[in-house]
């Protein structure tokens, strides 16, 4: 059985300027990706092609094997950023239009309807206007929309970037539930997301694949020893904190805005027993000591040159 997706070499250029500019990845069924990275990185655009909604300048997408055609957009499921809906419609009116227009008939039209209604929590506002539905429940009618003619890839662009804290509980809930059924890629600016849902994550920067790993797959390529230390504010205790990423085995000092300090270091047994022992030796009244690794959020800022 080949791949559910097979993307090679995937470029797209606007104006001579690449943004996408030559992904290539596999994809099995079954599997919930995060596209990830900053604003600009590409991803709206890779999921638009992935979508057949927009044309490569180069590169081909595989779906099952067969090159995408006019029977794939049946088979995906695609929220676009910014949906747009018609506000004097019904949120019913609205997934029975959209379940028509991917080819359902009209019998088969209304179960589905209703049940994706039901499913997304939809049922009670199913006859109300969507110029009345609040933000969470217009991006619950986009999944709706997404998923009314069961297809086998859901295409969703930062489904939760614009909601507010409990529209983004209410989606990530449901992409959870989605995700057991489904194959899925979505595309987020958040790290927080991707680790809350996905399998896999593609970190996308200037258009490029930056990593591309199962969650713990990059937790494991990056697990670099960090020492987390924060010291009272006291004039030596702080040129301590000072003197120690001139050391050798720091090969990495960070400042956070709250005086915590992160440091990489090459070998996590000699670095504590050193601090340590400085720390001691000194009398500096250390708040905070933490031997760790990197987080996620690290690796993301690395791989993406933040
Ligand atoms: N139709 C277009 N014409 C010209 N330039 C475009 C077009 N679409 C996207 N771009 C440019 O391509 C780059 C990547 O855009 P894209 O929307 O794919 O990124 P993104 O990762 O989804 O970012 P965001 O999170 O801001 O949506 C941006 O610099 C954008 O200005």
């Amino acid at each position: 059985m080949p791949p559910l997706l097979q993307v090679s070499g995937l470029h797209k250029v606007f104006h001579g300027q690449p943004c996408v500019d030559g992904i290539s990845f596999d994809m099995e069924s079954g599997r919930c990706v995060a596209l990830l990275g900053p604003n600009g990185a590409g991803k709206t655009t890779t999921l638009r092609m992935l979508a057949g909604l927009m044309n490569p300048s180069r590169g081909s997408i595989l779906f099952e094997g067969k090159p995408i055609g006019d029977s794939y957009r049946r088979q995906i499921g695609y929220l676009p950023q910014s949906p747009s809906f018609y506000n004097w419609m019904t949120g019913e009116e609205y997934i029975l239009l959209a379940s028509k227009l991917s080819g359902m008939g009209r019998k088969e039209s209304a179960g589905r309807a209703a049940a994706v209604l039901e499913r997304m929590g939809l049922q009670d506002a199913a006859r109300r206007r969507i110029g009345g539905y609040s933000g969470g429940m217009k991006q619950r009618l986009g999944l709706a929309q997404a998923l009314v003619h069961a297809p086998r890839l859901l295409l969703l662009d930062e489904p939760v970037s614009a909601l507010d804290p409990i529209g983004r509980r209410e989606i990530m809930e449901l992409l959870r539930e989605i995700g057991k059924e489904t194959s899925v890629i979505f595309s987020t600016h958040v790290l927080h997301d991707a680790e809350e849902v996905c399998d896999d994550i593609i970190m996308m920067s200037r258009g490029r694949i930056a990593e591309h790993g199962t969650l713990s797959s990059l937790r494991a390529k990056y697990n670099r020893p960090v020492i987390t230390l924060r010291v009272e504010e006291q004039k030596e205790a702080l040129q301590w904190l000072e003197t120690l990423s001139t050391r050798s085995f720091i090969l990495e000092r960070r400042m956070e805005v709250d005086g915590t300090v992160l440091l990489k270091v090459q070998d996590m047994e000699s670095a504590r027993s050193v601090i340590l022992r400085e720390a001691a030796e000194r009398g500096i009244p250390l708040l905070r000591f933490e031997a760790g690794s990197l987080s996620l959020e690290d690796v993301f800022m690395e791989a993406v040159g933040g």
